[in-house]
């Protein structure tokens, strides 16, 4: 219900004559008032506003000191006094009224608004509660719209003079103790010298509030946030900051309001909500601001704690076993060459022993070691790639003397510099007489692969996997390569590699074969392989046999683990299997939280909000073609767009559809795929969709190129999708002349609409899509027809129109992904 709040009764509480309310309004509204007149909100508003203009206080220090010298008179045993003015034509203060002492001292700008106080003149003097007529206004509002007046406001009730009340009954919702809190600080501040007159303030205060029954909560808070207040003052607090902290945080650390945090900040020209998060410098600034001590949190990750991950010191290094993997084309001779290697190895005796196959193997000659990962074919090297492991050292490529560099030797080439290993080539097949070696090494110059005997830089030996010839001078290479790089690591330390490949046997539970990098890896060892976790049950070498340890280089298989992992995991051997653990579950939820958020695999779509962020330097193109030269044409042109942001890289090129490890080495390099003239495979296309990776297929090499130019520059026109509308058969044909052929139709589903465009469908054959050119229902053109009806369609081009015709109309809708 609406209190009346009549203008004598506000002249009244304001303490001026009836007169000086019933001119203000006066000016304002424009009319006259009379003195039993009730005022509305407006009215009101503009009373109190006035009579606070006047009343303005300029000088909060002065104010305060004034005001805790008052404070000492004031009987702190009588809370709810009102201070009475000797002259009641003096303007009693509302709600952005001076504090009396300020009266006390009138200034020679200002109308003296009352007299000062003695303390024989106070009386108590009751709330009035029941005269509260206007509706609460937002706070926010307020303070937005007059941030000064506001400050005074609450300056005013900050030292709880009766007054006050009045304020109360302006904006009943004001917090008033917690700008009482904020001003208090703010004088005592300034004051700082006497910290007996702040305790004496307090004291009385708090006597006051004992007094009030009303409000216990709010104001056992205010003396809450006074107290900390106090005790900040008397002794530095000291924060922790970590690098970002959201200004709430923040605001709970420095045992302060959100609201003094924000206001600090904004002081500093920051603009931040209570959610916000803001950096470390920024925070520290606040905290200065509070004459806080700030030190850096540091966060350490679980990961930190039982990973140890420092570099190691070089004294502490010694070398290892280079790491290659064998790639080339199919029938090449992979996998002979592989077992050429491990059988030219193996002792009579032990030979019929090796029936186990653990996906790696180590080979010795003489007193050095090399490890190949038994995994023919790129598929394993790049998937590990992808996921971020760099396992091998060296490339060994195979390429068949008598047929020469093939589509998947060209890709193989550019896996593996993509993934900047060595190639060391084997040309494989010697004994056959088709054998063309230079013809071999020819090839290889058009892939920069100049070979050491040719003055280059790349080695090609010669070999017969089938005869087992050449095998000993490829192995030689294989190590003069890798002392060329001077691979090294450090045997004493906790035990860091890559799962190669896994399996889950029925009988002994998750198998995986891993590659220890760096350190030494013992059985008994808490792992974390990706997100699986487990101790070291039982450890065999490439040879089966039964191993406790197993140092940089070497490969085995271990069993132990909660679940299989996937091949290309990162292994670490911890310390803390609970950490661990915990570690593991952490690791579970991101993955899943990465799943669940988009990918940021590069899309010709997000290629420009990419480049603009910065994260693109390079964009990196597969480009698949019907023939060789589309691949070349495509390629110059592509590589031609690149500009000062970004530089256009196309890193493989090939004839043929889009295969599996097409998208898979754009996958691992994080690249776009063109094809001209040709499709993906299904496999291709799934595990396209599947990991996001951007397939583009187009028929003309200009639209390609246009395309990506549009997508660096932002570009990008949108897509389109087909919205099929309706379908409509053809159960007539009129032949009008001087108009055309006229299909007499039925509508059978949806509707056609004459913007539609409308593909004519003759037993499941497409005959042509055409646009509407006329419709019609009797003898006028309408916009549609809806299922059920009959109705003329005339297309634009399209005349051979026969009965029994499907017309299927559908539109064209611009999206984007
Ligand atoms: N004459 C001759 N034939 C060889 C040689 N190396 C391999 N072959 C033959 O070439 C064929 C293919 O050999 P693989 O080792 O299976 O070739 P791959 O590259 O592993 O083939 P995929 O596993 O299908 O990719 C087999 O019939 C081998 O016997 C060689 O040095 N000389």
């Amino acid at each position: 219900m609406m209190i009346k709040y009549r203008v004598h009764e506000v002249a009244k509480d304001l303490n001026v004559p009836n007169k000086d309310v019933i001119d203000t309004l006066q000016k304002y509204t424009g009319e006259v008032k009379k003195h039993m007149t009730a005022l509305d909100e407006g009215e009101l508003d503009v009373v109190f506003e006035t009579f606070t203009q006047k009343n303005n206080m300029e000088n909060l220090d002065a104010y305060f000191a004034e005001g805790n010298r008052k404070e000492t008179v004031i009987e702190p045993e009588k809370p709810d006094v009102s201070i009475q003015p000797e002259k009641p034509a003096a303007p009693a203060q509302p709600v952005k009224g001076p504090h009396p002492a300020k009266a006390a001292h009138p200034q020679p700008d200002q109308k003296p608004v009352r007299k000062a106080v003695k303390p024989g003149k106070i009386t108590p003097v009751g709330p009035k509660p029941q005269k509260a007529p206007v509706p609460p206004r937002p706070v926010q509002n307020t303070l937005q719209r007059k941030p000064q007046q506001q400050t005074n406001n609450t300056t005013d009730s900050g030292i709880r003079r009766p007054a006050g009340r009045i304020v109360d009954t302006h904006a009943s919702h004001v917090e008033l103790d917690k700008y009482n809190e904020k001003y208090d600080r703010l004088a005592s501040e300034k004051i700082n010298t006497n910290n007996t007159v702040q305790k004496q303030k307090l004291t009385q205060r708090s006597s006051q509030y004992r007094g009030r029954p009303r409000n216990s909560r709010k104001e056992t808070e205010s003396e809450r946030l006074r107290r900390i207040a106090m005790e900040r003052k008397a002794k530095p607090i000291t924060v922790q900051i970590p690098e970002e902290i959201t200004v709430g945080e923040l605001a709970l650390r420095l045992k302060a309001t959100a609201a003094e945090v924000i206001k600090k900040l904004m002081a500093m020209g920051v603009f931040a909500a209570v959610n916000d998060v803001i950096d470390f410098d920024t925070a520290s600034l606040v905290a200065m601001e509070f004459h806080a001590k700030v030190e850096k949190e540091v966060v350490v990750t679980i990961e930190e704690q039982i990973i140890d991950d420092s570099e190691d010191e070089d004294d502490n290094l010694v070398p290892r076993a280079p790491v290659v993997v064998v790639m080339g084309h199919v029938d090449h001779g992979k996998t002979s060459l592989l077992d050429a290697i491990r059988h030219a190895n193996v002792t009579a005796t032990e030979a019929g022993g090796i029936t186990q196959h653990i996906g790696a193997y180590q080979v010795k000659l003489g007193d050095r070691e090399v490890t190949f990962l038994d995994t023919p074919g790129h598929a394993a090297f790049t998937t590990m790639r992808a996921r971020g492991a760099q396992v091998t050292d060296i490339a060994v490529l195979v390429v068949a003397a008598d047929d020469g560099i093939m589509p998947q030797t060209i890709e193989a080439i550019h896996h593996a510099k993509a993934a900047k290993v060595s190639i060391i080539v084997a040309i494989n097949k010697m004994d056959k007489p088709g054998a063309n070696p230079q013809h071999v090494l020819e090839q290889l110059t058009e892939y920069d692969l100049v070979p050491e005997e040719w003055g280059g830089d790349t080695p090609c030996i010669p070999v017969s996997a089938l005869q087992k010839t050449g095998i000993k001078d490829l192995l030689e290479m294989i190590i003069l390569t890798a002392d060329m790089k001077e691979l090294k690591a450090n045997p004493d330390r906790a035990a860091k590699g890559t799962v190669i490949e896994a399996r889950l046997d029925k009988g002994r539970g998750p198998i995986a074969t891993m590659l220890v990098q760096n350190g030494t890896l013992h059985t008994g060892d808490i792992l974390v392989a990706g997100t699986t976790v487990g101790r070291v049950r039982a450890m065999t070498d490439a040879d089966g046999n039964k191993i406790d340890s197993a140092g940089p280089s070497v490969p085995v298989e271990i069993t132990g683990l909660d679940d299989v992992p996937t091949g290309g995991d990162i292994f670490n051997a911890v310390s803390d299997e609970r950490l661990a653990r915990e570690l593991v579950e952490q690791r579970r939820n991101e993955m899943k939280e990465e799943r669940f958020n988009s990918r940021t695999k590069v899309t010709l779509d997000n290629l420009f909000d990419q480049m603009k962020q910065g994260d693109m330097k390079e964009l990196q193109i597969i480009v698949k073609a019907d023939v060789q030269g589309s691949v070349e044409a495509v390629r110059q042109s592509l590589e031609k767009l690149s500009n000062d942001e970004v530089r256009v890289n196309v890193i493989h090129g090939g004839v043929g559809a889009i295969s599996e490890s097409d998208v898979m080495l754009a996958y691992a390099s994080n690249a776009i795929i063109v094809g001209f003239n040709v499709r993906p495979d299904p496999v291709a296309e799934e595990n396209a969709k599947r990991d996001g990776v951007d397939m583009r297929l187009y028929r003309i090499i200009y639209d390609c190129i246009d395309e990506i130019e549009s997508a660096m520059k932002g570009m990008l026109a949108p897509k389109y999708r087909e919205v099929a509308l309706g379908k409509a058969e053809c159960r007539e044909v009129y032949k009008i002349t001087s108009v055309g052929t006229i299909a007499g139709a039925h509508v059978t589903t949806g509707k056609i609409t004459r913007a539609a465009q409308i593909r004519v469908v003759r037993d499941g054959i497409v005959i042509t899509e055409d646009k509407i050119d006329s419709l019609r229902r009797f003898k006028d053109d309408v916009k549609e027809v809806a299922e059920g009806y009959d109705c003329g369609i005339g297309l634009e081009k399209f005349n051979d129109i026969k009965q029994g015709d499907i017309f299927e109309a559908f539109m064209m809708e611009a999206y984007k992904e």
